[in-house]
């Protein structure tokens, strides 16, 4: 890096389950001999996304060093462990070419941009952009906007917006921030839903923002890094709902969002087989507010254990390349689910 050149870091955000993680892996792959470090935050105290530094056990896999931030939501740790993770990453030698940083998929991008304010970081290190990624089913299935045509009607007659759900503000909160957005998962709808969900997108982003589809986050590097955008430069231009509500207010804390959802890990049963796991996943999905579930579990008779991946009405189960320990589950979902229900959900063991 030459004198005065400031490191590029790429925030990536997006609700839980979009595909961040996937997107990274690929970015990773194709990086080409680039120094990228990689800092992962998670929401809940199981660093799952240590799935991650398992693919990055990939010979492909060219992340310089991963930092795992487990200590709650990035957003509201951003002095205790974000800052001091980025003046460790400045202060190597050789220094990153690129820092990526990977938010939980309930944290708000802005304060951690506003990060780059500060003293320590700012000489340093720029933006080059906030990606964003969207599930692109959830969306066109009205997941983060409720029923599309309902909320067009119902804003219409209420400019206070007030009624909005915790799941649509944080997805419009990730959107006002972005830089990029990748529609993700492509793959799950029809080319006219793609559109419907482009227009969704149109309407929550600044002017200049592009708007990319993808397959399980396969983009080219060139169009993730070296976008330049400097987004700490114009965060007025990007406040969430909290900092817009209240622009007057003398303080620099943040809504947390995510007090309106919880994270837990739970013992999860064996099952006799892969069917079996994703029927049982699948169970506790149904049940009212669960949002997430993933995590790895015991299949008889198999040494490696199975991986779930749980978003919405969609279980994917595998196996493990290696063996870890099995039998945890992270689950995610707004305040007040029934852990009770999950368990029994996941307890019934109907075959997919
Ligand atoms: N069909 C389909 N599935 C995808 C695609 N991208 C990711 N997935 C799957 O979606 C699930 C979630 O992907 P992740 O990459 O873990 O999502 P994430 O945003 O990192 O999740 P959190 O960190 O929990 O918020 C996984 O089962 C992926 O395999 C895609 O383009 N198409």
């Amino acid at each position: 890096m030459s004198a005065g050149t400031k490191i590029p870091a790429t925030i990536v955000t997006g609700f839980l389950g979009a595909g961040k993680t996937t997107l990274l892996r690929n970015l990773l792959q194709g990086a080409e001999g680039k120094r990228i470090a990689l800092i992962v935050n998670e929401f809940g105290d199981m660093g799952f996304d240590g799935s991650l530094v398992d693919g990055c056990a990939d010979p492909d896999c060219k992340a310089d060093e991963v930092v795992e931030l487990t200590n709650g939501c990035i957003c509201c740790t951003v002095a205790d462990d974000f800052l001091p993770t980025m003046e460790m990453l400045i202060a190597r030698n050789p220094a990153p070419d690129h820092i990526v940083i990977e938010t939980s998929g309930l944290a708000l991008p802005q304060p951690l941009v506003r990060a780059f304010s500060w003293p320590s970081v700012k000489t340093r290190v720029t933006v080059d952009a906030v990606v964003t990624v969207v599930d692109a089913a959830a969306v066109a299935e009205g997941k983060m906007t409720g029923d599309l045509g309902a909320l067009e009607i119902q804003r219409a007659a209420d400019e206070a917006l007030d009624h909005e759900s915790p799941i649509e503000e944080l997805f419009e909160d990730q959107l006002v921030c972005a830089d990029l957005v990748v529609i993700n998962k492509a793959d799950l709808i029809t080319v006219g839903d793609m559109e419907r969900v482009r227009g969704e997108i149109a309407s929550h982003v600044r002017a200049s923002v592009e708007v990319v589809a993808a397959e399980n986050g396969k983009l080219d590097g060139s169009i993730l890094l070296g976008r330049g955008s400097a987004a700490e430069e114009d965060m007025a231009a990007r406040l969430s709902h909290h900092e817009a509500h209240h622009a007057d207010d003398d303080d620099d804390h943040h809504e947390h969002n995510h007090d309106d959802f919880e994270s837990h890990v739970i013992d999860a049963p064996g099952f006799a087989s892969l069917e079996e796991a994703q029927g049982a996943v699948r169970e506790a999905m149904a049940i009212h507010g669960v949002l997430r579930i993933k995590g790895a579990v015991a299949i008889a008779g198999k040494p490696a254990p199975a991986i779930v991946q749980a978003v919405g009405p969609r279980v994917e189960t595998w196996f493990a390349r290696e063996a870890k320990a099995p039998g945890r589950l992270v689950v995610i979902g707004l305040k007040g689910i029934s852990l009770d229900e999950v368990k029994a959900g996941l307890a019934r063991k109907v075959a997919a």
